[in-house]
């Protein structure tokens, strides 16, 4: 998937110095450190005394005490183990460092949260704390105290424990040393505070890629290829947290140890890419609520970075195909629970699972530390099965342990401690992970073993010139056709130029042979003895007197012995000339068959010479010849063949060219092959980068177009509201300006303002309506207090009606008493009921007072007539709000017609009080008088 896919990530920086990397090593220190020190009996180191911390009240439970990075007191002596990588892409000696080992303990941190806001309702106190900057005291019992590598109080930030931390294993992870950071602790501790930290302080994963691609840009001479998985173990089942399918995974096993078959691996391009990943990884993995935290993690997960890297170079086949290799392992644990985490069915089976792996963990590292070779049981959980390669291979690990202070979980706390000092002790050895890749191996074995082939080929057909010309047609297939024309054009030429000095040297021949048949003429008659001798000294028969003599000059060979001396030499030049060497090759250009000819020719006739000098006989001149026949046969074939030999040497060197260019020519192919792989893959990972991009900005519009559709709605709708008021305070004008309001065809908007306006009125027609609702609602609720007025004055009327009725009885009786007494009461002295003179109409009654003539009947009957107005004039009031707009009024109504409700009671309760006291008045006078009933 993404094998392939480089990433070009480097970019121009100034800061030329940045690749430098400083490894030191995080080996055992010699001694412990300077507070210790003075606690410890003389040369003995803490490791030792560490057994016998009950004895001594310091004593601290850590061999290990200051080491690596950032620790470099010169009272602290520590192996340092550097290497400059700085010139590692260029001069990176790739055997001398694969070879580089370095034993290192695991680094171990402990970092303490402050106390929650919750604890210290509970009224937990600080159980432990953090006494320097390596200590970790108990405030219950001072004598137990722990010590690491670094201790973090409250009040470090996570950047500062990513320095201490994490940077190195990140920086290693760049180098080629796989490397794990992992938070350990127990629930609610602040490990996942610690790893993904939140948007104020961010955790050591969103700085660890921060600072890889800060790497990345920083060495433009190397490129890098980064891909991240991310995954979680819940309830000891791996899922893909980058892939919502990715679930129940099987870990899988080769040469490079354990992996997680199936596991997706994104090809990140920037620090907001990887984050993005964790980020949606997050939304997938379990989380859940106890009673010590709201989001607590259910599972283990690990965030893993491969990192790869290449020298940046023209040449594949320079580097060797060089290639850094690593792994960057950053682990968030669940956190270990106790039984006081009240948990019940799901949360429960999830604890028990989280405590289980834990406990593997625990006894994985409690083996690795005892440093025996004893079984370790890596394969009791699937945590353990995956940090396998971290604990016990060749890598850097960094251990962040997370405690809480508080009292109540004083001994989860130490717990945690034992485990990290276990830890403490484990060993692991970093290493630089660089291959050389196979695939470059195998494309530089392919071209040795071509060219390999090519040479025997070339050294199989050396010497036939003929099958030659087709062979190399043959091989160089690969050239393009103008090449194979022009090539064939030179090999024509040679060819005819050969022919040529074919004919001329057998013209020559034919010369030669003339002569010679002219000189034959002449010594006709010593043919036959000649022929004798001839034959003689061809089967070796009885050699002459002669023979001998010249048996005696001549080397052992019978046929070398009539051979010219110069001849001879040519012959052993010929030999050597077999051998191949240039310099051989050159003399025998030199040498040509004509000059053979010549010293043939200059032989014979030196011969004759000599035969006549030494008085050879015919036979013999015959024989000599004869030989001289022979050697010139042989010198022509010679020099034929040298001719040959010239011709393929020349073809051979040709060929050589040929080979070299075509060899070169298919470099130059690989390399282009190898850009064009490598720009396709950059493409691949550029769209993808891209399409996230897209989605990101697709994501921004629509959130644009949300905000600006809210806006307008907004705008819209204080618009509206200003139209509202306009139209409510200007109601009386409004029908004068309704027609420029709504005559919207005149305005001769543009379209969005128009459809502005369309929004207005569309939100303003909305609020109408709602006003419409409202105003509706009120009036049927004055209807309903109208209506029981209605009720309340026809009851009243009854009411009235019933007193009318009393008084006509009263009246009734009255006027029979009258007649009966002859005593009529004046009817000048009648009361006057007053409308709310309760107090004088009752006094009037009590003081006798009575005056019948003008009573309350007529009084009751203007107030009837009183209320009926009112009760109008409420009828007024309620229509004309029917048709203005209402507010705020109805309350004033409202009152009014309570206040003449009241009223209206009053008035009767005193009429009714009045009545039924004159009722009992006159009684009381029948009562008097014994004369009434
Ligand atoms: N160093 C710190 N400073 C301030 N607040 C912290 C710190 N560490 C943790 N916290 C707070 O403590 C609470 C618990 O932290 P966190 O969720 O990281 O714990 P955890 O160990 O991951 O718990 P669990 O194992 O249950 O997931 C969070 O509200 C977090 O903000």
């Amino acid at each position: 998937m993404a094998s392939a896919a480089w990433s070009s990530l480097s970019s121009v920086c100034s800061n030329a110095n940045a690749g430098i990397h400083t490894i030191r090593s995080n080996s055992r220190i010699q001694g412990p450190s300077t507070e210790l020190q003075s606690l410890l009996p003389e040369g003995e180191d803490a490791a030792t005394s560490a057994s016998a911390d009950t004895c001594n009240p310091n004593a601290v439970h850590s061999p290990f005490l200051k080491f690596g990075a950032g620790q470099t007191s010169d009272k602290t002596p520590h192996i340092n183990v550097q290497h400059e990588l700085s010139s590692m892409s260029d001069s990176y000696q790739l055997s001398g460092l694969a070879a580089q080992q370095m034993k290192e303990n695991i680094r171990v941190t402990v970092r303490f949260r402050p106390l929650s806001s919750k604890e210290v309702q509970k009224g937990d106190g600080v159980a432990w704390y953090a006494d320097g900057e390596t200590i970790v005291r108990s405030e219950i019992n001072p004598s137990t105290a722990y010590a690491f590598d670094k201790v973090f109080g409250p009040a470090t930030t996570t950047r500062g424990v990513y320095d201490v931390a994490a940077m190195n294993v990140v920086r290693g992870a760049m180098d080629g040393i796989n490397g794990t950071v992992f938070a350990y602790g127990v629930t609610s501790s602040g490990k996942t505070y610690t790893m993904h930290g939140d948007p104020v302080s961010p955790g050591i994963i969103p700085l660890a890629v921060k600072e890889i691609f800060q790497i990345i840009r920083d060495t433009p001479k190397r490129e890098y290829l980064l891909r991240v998985s991310y995954l979680e173990i819940y309830n000891e089942v791996i899922n893909d947290l980058l892939n919502p399918t990715g679930r129940n995974l099987r870990i899988r096993e080769d040469v490079q140890g354990p992996y997680v078959e199936g596991i997706k691996e994104e090809v990140v391009l920037s620090p907001v890419h990887a984050l993005s990943l964790i980020a949606a990884g997050e939304e997938l993995r379990h989380v859940g609520s106890t009673n010590y935290n709201l989001l607590s993690s259910r599972s283990h997960t690990v965030f893993t970075l491969k990192i790869e890297s290449t020298p940046r170079t023209l040449d594949p086949y320079a580097s060797m195909g060089e290639r850094i290799i690593s792994q960057l392992h950053l682990i968030d644990l669940a956190g270990s629970e106790s039984s006081k985490t009240e948990a019940t069915g799901e949360r429960r089976r999830e604890g028990s699972y989280i405590n289980k792996s834990l406990l593997t963990l625990g006894t994985v590292i409690g083996k690795l530390s005892e440093g025996r070779a004893s079984h370790v049981p890596y394969r009791d959980s699937k945590l353990t099965r995956l940090l396998q390669p971290s604990l016990c291979g060749y890598g850097r690990v960094s251990l962040i342990c997370t405690l809480t202070p508080a009292s109540s979980n004083m001994e989860e706390t130490h717990n945690t401690l034992k485990f990290a000092q276990r830890a403490k002790r484990v060993t692991v050895q970093a290493t630089f992970n660089q291959r050389i890749d196979e695939r470059f191996l195998i494309r530089k074995y392919q071209r040795d073993i071509l060219n390999l082939r090519q040479e025997l080929d070339w050294l199989k057909r050396g010497m036939q010139v003929q099958s030659n010309m087709s062979s190399i047609h043959a091989e160089n297939s690969s050239p393009s056709p103008q090449e194979v024309t022009k090539r064939d054009a030179i090999l024509i030429a040679r060819l005819e130029e050969e022919e040529k000095t074919n004919r001329a040297l057998a013209e020559r021949i034919q010369r030669l042979t003339k002569l010679i048949l002219a000189l034959s003429k002449s010594n006709s008659k010593s043919h036959n003895s000649c022929m004798l001798h001839m034959r003689r000294h061809s089967f070796g028969g009885v050699k002459g007197e002669a023979v001998n003599s010249i048996d005696a000059t001549s080397s052992k060979n019978d046929w070398d012995y009539s051979m010219p001396k110069e001849y001879s030499t040519i012959q052993a030049k010929n030999d050597d000339l077999k051998l191949g060497s240039t310099s051989q090759m050159d003399y025998l250009n030199v040498t040509k068959p004509e000059r053979v000819l010549s010293i043939c020719s200059s032989s014979m006739n030196s011969s004759r010479d000599t035969g006549s000098d030494v008085g050879y006989s015919d036979s013999e001149t015959y024989c000599s010849k004869q030989s001289c026949d022979f050697v010139m046969d042989s010198c022509t074939m010679h020099g034929e063949m040298l001719l040959k030999a010239v011709e393929i040497e020349s073809l051979k060197q040709d060929r050589m060219h040929l080979q070299e260019e075509n060899a070169s020519l298919r470099t130059q192919t690989d390399k282009l092959l190898e850009e064009a792989s490598y720009a396709k893959d950059l493409a691949s990972a550029a769209a993808v980068e891209l399409r996230n991009l897209a989605e990101e900005v697709r994501k921004l519009s629509l959130k644009n177009s949300d905000l600006e559709s809210k806006l307008s709605f907004l705008q819209n709708e204080a618009s509206t509201r200003r139209h509202y008021d306009m139209f409510r305070s200007e109601s009386s004008t409004e029908e004068n300006c309704d027609g420029d309001i709504y005559d919207i065809e005149s305005w001769h908007l543009e379209p969005a303002d128009l459809m502005r306006e369309i929004y207005a009125r569309r939100s303003r027609e909305r609020c109408l309506q709602a006003a419409l609702a409202e105003k509706e609602e009120i009036e049927s609720k004055l209807l309903q207090k109208l209506e029981e007025g209605r009720r309340r004055e026809a009851n009243l009327e009854n009411d009235l009606a019933g007193i009318y009725a009393q008084l006509d009885i009263i009246r009734k009786e009255k006027g029979s008493i009258e007649r009966l007494t002859g005593n009529p009461s004046s009817s000048e002295n009648g009361w006057i009921l007053y409308e709310n003179d309760g107090q004088e109409i009752e006094s009037s009654l009590l003081n006798g007072n009575f005056k019948e003539d003008r009573f309350d009947v007529d009084k009751l009957e203007d107030n009837l007539k009183h209320q009926k107005k009112s009760i109008m004039k409420l009828q007024a009031i309620v229509s004309r709000l029917r048709r203005t707009g209402l507010e705020g009024p109805e309350l004033f109504f409202l009152e009014e017609i309570q206040k003449m409700h009241m009223e209206a009671l009053t008035n009767l309760f005193q009429a009714k009080v009045c009545l039924k006291g004159k009722h009992n008045s006159d009684d009381d006078y029948q009562q008097s008088d014994g004369e009434y009933y």
